[in-house]
Parts: C-alpha cells; sequence; structure tokens
C-alpha cells in the first residue's frame, strides 16, 4: 500500500531485518521445544522462562549488568549457534519504573513506582528479544545540574534516562492537562469547567505546557535514538509526543499505546483539542489499545472529527496509513502463583487469618481515583449490610486505597468523601469490637498484596482501561477460588468475565445483591469459574504483550504469527445415527436427486456423506460435487476475500477471551461459535464482537455479517444458500442431462435467516393462509411425487410458522434479487435444454424448517427426530434402487 511505512522497503539494514526474523522463528521454536519439553516433564508451567530475569532486575536495583540478566540460560539453549544482536526498544512514559528520593547534593534512593503501568511495564525489562532502555520521569524536581548528573549516573545502572521536568511543568502538564482534563474525559467524566480567573487552569495554558512537556520528552528520545530502533511511547501524557518525534526524524518506527480507555467519539468531541491530539497520535506507526472497543472509538474518532478513512488496518491519510490494533495487556501470573509458596506471604496470609477469623473477607485495592468507584462500592457494601443482618459480624471489606494524585483538587475532594461515608458506615454497623470496614490510605508491597489477594475480590470501577488488580486476584486463588465480582465498564470484564460476577457499579442494588450471591457461592460453582479465569491470566502474560506490540512496532508482521492463531477447532458435524439407512435408499432412488447444502466446508461433507449416492453443496454452496466425482467450484468470480486477516483478528480476540468458544476459517467465511460457552457471557461477547464488525473500521469492507442463535459468520458479499441454489441445480440438471421437468421440490433446513432465501429462491411469495395448498400440504404429496408412491406423511410432526400468519412481505431489493436469481436460472435452464426444466407451482414445494418459531419456510419441523422420520417415511416409500 503506498505510503504505509510498514510495507515499504525496510530503511533498517536488510542483514539486521533478517536476523531479527531469525531471532523471531528462534523464539517460536523455542516456545515449541519448551511446551513439548514441559508435557513430557508433567508440564512445568512455562518454568522460569523469563522469570529469572526478571526477578534479578527488579529486586536487585541498582546491580544491573547487562550480560549477566538480558539472557536466562534457557535463553541460552536456544540462541547457543547463533547470538543476534538486540533490536533497540526505547520505551517512553510518564514516568520511570523506578521513583527516585534525593538524599544529598548528588546521592538518591531508587525505588520501584507504584501503579499498574510501572509494575506491569517493568516486565518489559524481561522482553529478551529487545535491547530495552526507558525514558521518563523519575518523579522528583531536580533543578541543580549536580543533581541532575548524579540522577542520570544513578539511572543509567537501571537502564533508565531521565526527562528533567520542573514543578511549573508537572503542574500544568500532569496535575492539569495529563490529570484534570484528559484523565476524566477518557473515563467519560468529562471535563472540568474552565476557570478563567486562575490563568494556570485555563486549557489553552494547560495545554501549552502538555506540548512543552512532550517536547522535552523528545528531546531526550532523540538524544539516546540510534538508526533501527523502535520507539514505544506510552499513555495519554504523551499523545503528542509520536508527531515530535516524526518531525525530528520520519523514518524512526513509533508505538503509541494507551493504558486508559479511549472514549466514544462524541465525547472526544468535546475536547477544546481534539482535532491537535488526533493528529499527533496518528503520526505514530502503529497505535495500540486493551480491547477492540478502545480502538474502534479511536478510528471512529478520527472519520468523525478528522474526516480520514477508517480501514480494517486503521485509520488512512492521504496514503498514510497507521495501523491501529487491539493489544490487551496482562500480568506475570507465574511471579503471583508462585509468590504464595514464600514464607513471608504465608505468615501474612496466616496473621490475616488471625485478624479476621471465623469472618469472610471482602477486598477492594484501588489506587484513591474517581474512576475506581470506591463510593459507590461502599455504597452497596452498605445495601448488603441493611438486607442481611445475619451478615453483620461475619463479613469484613477490606478497601486498600492508594493515594494518588495528591496535587490534583478532585482527588483531594474523593480523600474526603471516601473518609466521611466509611466513617458514617463504620458508625451505623461497628461493634465495640469490630467495625464493618477496614480502610487503608496506603500502598501495600507485593507481599502483603498476594497474602491480601487470597480472598474475595470487588473491582467496582466506573471506568478502567485494563484494571491488573483483578488479574492478580486470579493468579492468587490457586487454593481459596475466591469470587471475583468485576464491573462491566473495566477492560478485563472482556477478559474475565466468564469467571467473575460482572456487575454495573453504578447500580448499587445489583453490586449489592452479587455481594450476597458471592458470599453464599457454592465451592463447585466457584471451583469452575476459577478455572476459566486462572487458564486466560496464565496463558496472556504481560510478557507476551510486550513482545507482541514490539514486534508489531518493528516488522509489522501479523499478530498471528506471534502464536495468537492455532485455536481453529473444527465444528463436529456428525450424522444422526439414524439417518444413514434412509439417506442411503433415497440416494439410491433413480428418481430422487438429493443434494446436501451446508455451511461446512468440503473435508466435512467429504467425510459424513461420501459413502451416499448424492450432490454435496459446501460452504455455502460455493462448492459442489456428485460424490462419484471431483469437486468444483461455483464460487462467483472476483469474490473479494480481503477482509479475512482483520477478522481472524477480531475471531481471535474473542475467541481467546470466551472460554469453550471456538472460530472455524473456511474458505469464503469464517465462523465463531459459542454455542459450548456460557450462553449468557457468550451473548455479551457476541454483541460486542458484532458491534466491532458492524460499525468498526471492518464495517465497509465487502462482507456479510450473520448473527446465529449462537454464533457470528463472516462471509463474503454474494455467499448465501440462496444465491447458490442457481447454479447448483443448473450444474445438476446439466450433468444428469435431464430432459423431465423438475416436478417436486422438499426443502429441509436448519437455516440462519440469511440463508432462508434458499426457501425463497423457489417460491417468492408465501401463500396467503387461506390458501388450499398451503391447509392441504404434505397430505397430498403423494400425488406429486412420481417416486414416492404411497407416501403419506406423519402429519403431527408439522406446525405452521408463526410468521406464516403475519406474512413479512419481502423487501423490493429481495425482490428483485430473487427475481434476478429464478430468471438467471430459467434463462440459462433454457439454453442448456432447450425447454424449462424447474415445474413448481406452488403445490408441490414443500419447505420446512427445524427448531425455529419464525421462518420463511412453509412447514416447521420441531427437531432433527422429526426429520430422520420424515425422511424414512419417504425412503420407506422409494422405488427399486439405482443399478
Ligand atoms: O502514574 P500515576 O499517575 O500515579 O498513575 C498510575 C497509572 O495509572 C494508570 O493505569 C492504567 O494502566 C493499567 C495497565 O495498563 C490499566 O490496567 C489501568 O486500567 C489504567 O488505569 C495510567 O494509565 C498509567 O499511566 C499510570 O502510570
Ligand atoms: O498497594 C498497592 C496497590 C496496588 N498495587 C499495584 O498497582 C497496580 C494497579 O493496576 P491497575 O491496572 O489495577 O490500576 P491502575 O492503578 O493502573 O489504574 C497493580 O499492579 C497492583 O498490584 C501495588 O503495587 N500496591
Amino acid at each position: 500500500m503506498p505510503g504505509n511505512n510498514y510495507n515499504c522497503t525496510p530503511l533498517t539494514p536488510r542483514s539486521r531485518l533478517e536476523r531479527l526474523l531469525r531471532e523471531r522463528e528462534l523464539r517460536k521454536s523455542f516456545k515449541y521445544t519448551q511446551s513439548t519439553e514441559e508435557a513430557k516433564d508433567g508440564n512445568k508451567e512455562g518454568e522460569q522462562f523469563y522469570g529469572d530475569s526478571c526477578t534479578s532486575e527488579s529486586e536487585n536495583l541498582g546491580a544491573y549488568d547487562e550480560d549477566e540478566v538480558t539472557e536466562t540460560n534457557a535463553d541460552a539453549r536456544v540462541f547457543a549457534d547463533e547470538r543476534p544482536s538486540k533490536q533497540r526498544l526505547l520505551v517512553v512514559a510518564n514516568r520511570l519504573p523506578v521513583s527516585a528520593v534525593r538524599e544529598g547534593v548528588d546521592s538518591y534512593h531508587l525505588e520501584i513506582s507504584v501503579g499498574g503501568l510501572f509494575l506491569s511495564d517493568s516486565y518489559i525489562y524481561c522482553v529478551k528479544e529487545f535491547d530495552t532502555r526507558w525514558i521518563g520521569w523519575a518523579g522528583v524536581n531536580v533543578p541543580d545540574d549536580v543533581g541532575q548528573k548524579a540522577l542520570t549516573k544513578a539511572l543509567a545502572e537501571m537502564r533508565c534516562i531521565p526527562v528533567f521536568l520542573d514543578e511549573e511543568i508537572v503542574n500544568q502538564y500532569y496535575n492539569g492537562y495529563c490529570n484534570n482534563i484528559l484523565w476524566p474525559l477518557f473515563h467519560y467524566l468529562g471535563l472540568p469547567q474552565e476557570d478563567r480567573l486562575a490563568t494556570t487552569r485555563t486549557f489553552q495554558s494547560q495545554f501549552d505546557a502538555y506540548k512543552k512537556a512532550n517536547q522535552m520528552f523528545a528531546d531526550v528520545v532523540n538524544k539516546q535514538y540510534e538508526e533501527g530502533d523502535v520507539v514505544w511511547c506510552h499513555d495519554y501524557h504523551l499523545m503528542f509526543l509520536p508527531k515530535c518525534l516524526k518531525e525530528y526524524n520520519d523514518q524512526m518506527k513509533v508505538g503509541w499505546f494507551l493504558h486508559t480507555p479511549f472514549p466514544s467519539s462524541e465525547i472526544h468531541r468535546t475536547l477544546p483539542s481534539r482535532s491537535e491530539l488526533l493528529r499527533s497520535v496518528l503520526a505514530a506507526d502503529l497505535v495500540g489499545f486493551h480491547t477492540y472497543d478502545y480502538a474502534r472509538h479511536f478510528v471512529s474518532a478520527c472519520t468523525r472529527i478528522l474526516g480520514l478513512e477508517g480501514t480494517p488496518e486503521g485509520v488512512e491519510d492521504q496514503g498514510k496509513l497507521t495501523r491501529v490494533a487491539a493489544f490487551p495487556i496482562g500480568i506475570d501470573s507465574e511471579r503471583f502463583i508462585q509468590a504464595l509458596e514464600l514464607p513471608e506471604v504465608q505468615a501474612r496470609m496466616k496473621e490475616l487469618k488471625e485478624r479476621f477469623g471465623g469472618r469472610k473477607v471482602m477486598l477492594g485495592v484501588d489506587r484513591l481515583d474517581m474512576i475506581k468507584g470506591i463510593p459507590q462500592k461502599i455504597l452497596a457494601f452498605e445495601k448488603f449490610l441493611e438486607e442481611n443482618s445475619h451478615w453483620h459480624d461475619k463479613v469484613v471489606l477490606l478497601q486498600i486505597a492508594v493515594p494518588t494524585r495528591t496535587d490534583v483538587p478532585e482527588y483531594q475532594k474523593l480523600t474526603s468523601q471516601v473518609h466521611e461515608i466509611v466513617g458514617r458506615i463504620n458508625g451505623r454497623f461497628g461493634t465495640l469490637t469490630a467495625v464493618p470496614i477496614h480502610h487503608l490510605d496506603r500502598s501495600l508491597d507485593f507481599h502483603a498484596l498476594c497474602a491480601l489477594y487470597a480472598v474475595t475480590a470487588l473491582v467496582t470501577s466506573l471506568r478502567d482501561g485494563m484494571n491488573l488488580v483483578s488479574y492478580e486476584f486470579v493468579a492468587c486463588q490457586a487454593s481459596k477460588k475466591g469470587v471475583l465480582i468485576l464491573s462491566e465498564f473495566a477492560g478485563a470484564a472482556q477478559s474475565l468475565g466468564a469467571g467473575a460476577i460482572l456487575v454495573n457499579p453504578w447500580n448499587i442494588t445489583e453490586v449489592a445483591a452479587s455481594i450476597g450471591y458471592a458470599l453464599d457461592m457454592p465451592a463447585d460453582e466457584r471451583e469452575k469459574r476459577h478455572q476459566f479465569n486462572f487458564r486466560h491470566v496464565k496463558a496472556h502474560t504481560s510478557q507476551e504483550w510486550a513482545a507482541t506490540f514490539g514486534f508489531n512496532a518493528t516488522l509489522t508482521e501479523p499478530l498471528d504469527a506471534l502464536g495468537r492463531g492455532g485455536q481453529i477447532r473444527e465444528l463436529e458435524l456428525k450424522l444422526h445415527p439414524n439417518l444413514k439407512e434412509p439417506l442411503k435408499k433415497l440416494s439410491d432412488d433413480p428418481k430422487t436427486t438429493i443434494v446436501v447444502l451446508s455451511g461446512s466446508d468440503r473435508a466435512v461433507l467429504d467425510k459424513n456423506f461420501s459413502e451416499f449416492n448424492m450432490w454435496l453443496a459446501a460452504e455455502n454452496g460455493m462448492f459442489l460435487r456428485r460424490t462419484s466425482g471431483d469437486w468444483m467450484t461455483t464460487m462467483p468470480e472476483n469474490l473479494n476475500m480481503d477482509w479475512v486477516d482483520s477478522v481472524k483478528h477480531v475471531f481471535e480476540y474473542f475467541t481467546e477471551r470466551t472460554p469453550r468458544s471456538h472460530f472455524e476459517l473456511r474458505e469464503t467465511s469464517i465462523v465463531w461459535n459459542y454455542k459450548y460457552a456460557d450462553v449468557e457471557f457468550g451473548r455479551i461477547q457476541a454483541r460486542d464482537m458484532l458491534q466491532h464488525l458492524w460499525t468498526g473500521p471492518i464495517s465497509n469492507a465487502s462482507l456479510d455479517v450473520v448473527q446465529g442463535g449462537r454464533s457470528v459468520e463472516v462471509r463474503a458479499v454474494g455467499v448465501s444458500k440462496g444465491a447458490a441454489i442457481d447454479r447448483i441445480l443448473g450444474e445438476i440438471v446439466h450433468n444428469k442431462g435431464m430432459k423431465a421437468p423438475i416436478d417436486y421440490v422438499l426443502c429441509i433446513g436448519h437455516f440462519l435467516t440469511k440463508d432462508e432465501d434458499v426457501y425463497k429462491f423457489f417460491e417468492p411469495e408465501l401463500p396467503s393462509e387461506s390458501s388450499p395448498v398451503a391447509r392441504a400440504m404434505l397430505s397430498k404429496s403423494n400425488s406429486y411425487r412420481p417416486s414416492l408412491q404411497k407416501f403419506t406423511p406423519n402429519k403431527t410432526a408439522f406446525s405452521k410458522p408463526s410468521s406464516y400468519k403475519k406474512q413479512r412481505s419481502l423487501s423490493n431489493i429481495e425482490k428483485r434479487e430473487i427475481d434476478n436469481w429464478r430468471s438467471s436460472y430459467r434463462d440459462r435452464m433454457a439454453v442448456h435444454e432447450g425447454s424449462s426444466v424447474l415445474d413448481l407451482k406452488g403445490d408441490n414445494y414443500f419447505s420446512c424448517a427445524v427448531g425455529r418459531k419464525r421462518s420463511s419456510a412453509r412447514y416447521l419441523l420441531k427437531s432433527s427426530d422429526d426429520v430422520v422420520n420424515l425422511l424414512s417415511d419417504l425412503a420407506e416409500h422409494s422405488s427399486s434402487p439405482k443399478t
């Protein structure tokens, strides 16, 4: 594609690209070898693939030795004969993974920054494929040269490079534009009122400071940049950065990832600097979000606000493509799982047990932020206590509220509000010896947190980009199988919804009821729910997340090449055992032609029907064969299949997040099926998926989205059973050299609504209810079927569809389409055979839908058993076998 940086000749030396590709291959083969070895070893679950280097780096602050820690032993095994030089990755984030506290003129104490991004992102160190450097603010104001030099030196040992922001900038850029404007807006809390009296709080002055700060980050990156480096910018703090970087060097590979939600374009539209920010982000080559919803919102903001074109790959502006995709973050689950075995964590768990002995503990772990819904959570807990007096002295809510952004007035107000509510509830329900809510305004260290996670968790974010706390909680539940109550407005709901109790945090009554449900949940249900989520959390790690984004920004390879695929499981079509015999007889009847028209692919039909003498039409009629002959294609020319990769990524994403769902890739369609998944959760996921397919960047592609009862299917435009039937009939008539007109058609199916066009092909308008044909139905059928002499079907099996009474009139387009098919068919028949071969006048055509209430078919059969009975009846009356 012209202008697509990723498809141009690589700017990095070819040998380097080759090395990277080779490295990626090795990585994949290592993964493979590792998993086979694990299987042999009794599954040691990813034994320290990256864990070793991770722990050594994050725990021995300041003791970094490049050669020592960049590769684990496992790695060394893989790269034994070839040690490629690594791709350099410059990670730029507002806050460095370590924060500095000044202890003297030229000495600093470094500690790990608390917070989602940093706890998870510090693992980027562990992505062995990259030689990573961090660039960011160390959270401290260092105005003097001596201090700056000393801090730069101290951080260098951690591979961190500081950006020095003065107090004024921090106030206007970080407290102001980032946390008082963008943060609430991106979380649907709206914009604050602009304060005209305070010049430091106007949008314009804060936006100017934001741009200035972004330029300061860019200056540091530019200084560090070496040709071929990949620069990964993080979060809403740095939306201006991609533009600054590309202005400096348009060959730089730049990725930008947002950790918060990206709101609907209607929300983003209210932002005074809406266009400038979008354009700056679009300067990046790759833009990533946690979920498809956020990615879709971003693309639609670009199309609606900037008037640009959204494509399945991203956003296009005058030939330049910015790729947009979902890269959901994960955690280092092994780190949490293993921590539970540590003596210090065990000791803390024991302490907690003694402290709250006999009471069930509900846990909340959040930064004290408006988006986390802490007041709503506490109010729901109050309601639960109000309505369940028998739980009063048996349950306690432990809320860890980590102070955050304490210089922003809104956060200060929130702190007072929460304290007030907690005080009131404790006064109301507390006793001399116990209070129902333990509220801590502080952060906890890793071990304390792990010990705490072994209870029931309550995450009620009003909006949350992802919410790692819910992942960490799941990772720590191996023995307890505690229940997770999770806000449907957290990104994590899409991944952990199968096992969590999903709630609307604004609905206090619902959250209160969910608390009761969680507390009383039987062990087997807890176990089942836990397993769904545990599997997900273990499989989708922060390591994989960072590697996937990094490689995408580097090489633009398709996502599935990084191991996301491989989930395809065929729908298992199995023939009803009692159908074999009648089918055999009918297919041997010389006057009967049987066609099996299915959405399944050729292999599935081959497997099930090869033994019969019939016609098989696979993939909704796109492929056809007589069982005695070869497959031929009836596919229309120029069938556009360009959309397949984009849709496949969407299906993979939802398959990974919907336990027991699967998808099947066919030649002309792709089907996601959730019939084995939890029905309710499957429907929620299907709704989100459809939303994305219908309104997202793929919506312009030439495809049809077909919604089934428990499936979503995407097909090339023009693929339907009705559209295929004329080609199929044409072929059969030609092949058999049929001269006499077809005087009887029986069409039975369990079709998706879209495929009911096959009924309409034979009979565009159903007869009105008073029609004698409709009433007489199959009882007269034998007189129309020369080969089924004494056929008397079991009338009780049939009923009229409810749509029969209120016959939906066909739209003009539908009528036109059907007329076209019919006339094209008849024309062809006329050309090939010299006379019409389809002689259906309405009383010798029978259509039956199976297991449906509404249908375009004339008659309904309740179940597949009825189909078996009907076909058995038919077979009994069929004429003698073919010779
Ligand atoms: O650096 P702070 O201002 O103290 O804030 C801490 C971080 O908060 C936000 O975290 C987000 O990232 C998480 C990981 O992707 C995600 O799970 C969560 O939903 C987000 O809220 C913020 O986006 C980070 O930049 C901050 O560092
Ligand atoms: O006392 C605490 C409370 C939380 N966290 C960590 O802070 C992160 C919070 O991330 P999340 O995505 O849930 O929300 P964020 O605060 O980033 O919005 C998690 O990794 C927690 O383990 C922590 O280290 N100490």
